[in-house]
């Protein structure tokens, strides 16, 4: 018999940050299991959007560890951990609106040297995204929340990330554009084995697609759990999610 292991793509152990003197981050301990969907949920404050900068470079660790497929990511700076295929979509759909749709797309794939695969790439975006398809040479500044937030995610995936983290992609959209968002991103799991690290408000909607649930709270982990057993269990709900 064979055994089966599941690679670990990223790990935190004991991770301290935050603004200046003050950590937003206790001590966060987190495994991310490659080709998973780990959601993190809290409610407002409880640090997502900072546990993601932190793993992004964009804030410094006081303590404890990051580590890509096993390699700590101590002193590695923003740009290195972009090469090293950490991708961050932040909140509020970035994209930028002075250039096309397409345009867009390719910024994400510009350091991939294949330009037929990068191609590809982008005509399967558009593909599973009509909307983004029909509005190819539209510029950014035009798009609607739900297809800038297409685009963005879009972006993202043709620069092949070894992990997509995703802040709140949920924000201000209407609930049919959150399920086709959440419906793309269970497909470029399924699909091409992607790691996505997703941190939202919306509860139900992240562990909807989730493998894994992690609950944040005041900056400390209060919870890691299987997401269907996480959203059925009622004490936990009550405490820390609000419903
Ligand atoms: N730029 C900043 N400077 C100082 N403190 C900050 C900054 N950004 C966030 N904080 C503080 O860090 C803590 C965690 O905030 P964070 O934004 O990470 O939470 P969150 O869970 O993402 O909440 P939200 O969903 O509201 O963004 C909060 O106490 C917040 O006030």
């Amino acid at each position: 018999m064979t055994a089966t292991t599941t690679r670990v793509a990223l790990s935190l152990q004991g991770v301290v940050a935050g603004y200046g003197q003050e950590p937003a981050l206790h001590g966060v301990d987190l495994v991310v299991p490659e080709g998973s969907i780990v959601a993190v949920v809290g409610a407002n404050g409880a640090g997502k959007s900072t546990l993601l900068r932190t793993i992004s470079g964009l804030l410094p660790t006081s303590a404890g560890d990051i580590r890509m497929g096993g390699v700590s990511l101590a002193g590695v700076p923003v740009e290195e951990r972009i090469r090293r295929g950490i991708v961050h979509v932040p909140e509020r759909r970035q994209v930028i609106g002075e250039l096309t749709v397409e345009e867009n797309l390719r910024l994400g794939a510009l350091w991939r040297g294949d330009r037929a695969e990068r191609e590809t790439d982008i005509a399967e975006v558009c593909e599973f995204f009509p909307a983004l398809a029909a509005r190819r040479k539209a510029l950014g500044s035009t798009l609607s929340g739900g297809e800038r937030q297409m685009l963005a995610i879009g972006r993202a995936f043709v620069a092949h990330p070894a992990v997509m983290l995703l802040d709140e992609p949920s924000l201000g959209l209407a609930p049919k554009v959150v399920s086709d968002i959440m419906t793309m991103l269970a497909w470029l799991r399924a699909e091409y084995g992607l790691t996505i690290l997703l941190v939202e408000q919306n509860v139900r909607t992240a562990l909807s697609i989730a493998d894994t649930g992690v609950v944040l709270n005041l900056g400390r982990v209060v919870a890691t759990r299987p997401a269907a057993e996480l959203e059925a269990d009622e004490q936990l709900r009550h405490l820390y999610l609000g419903f």
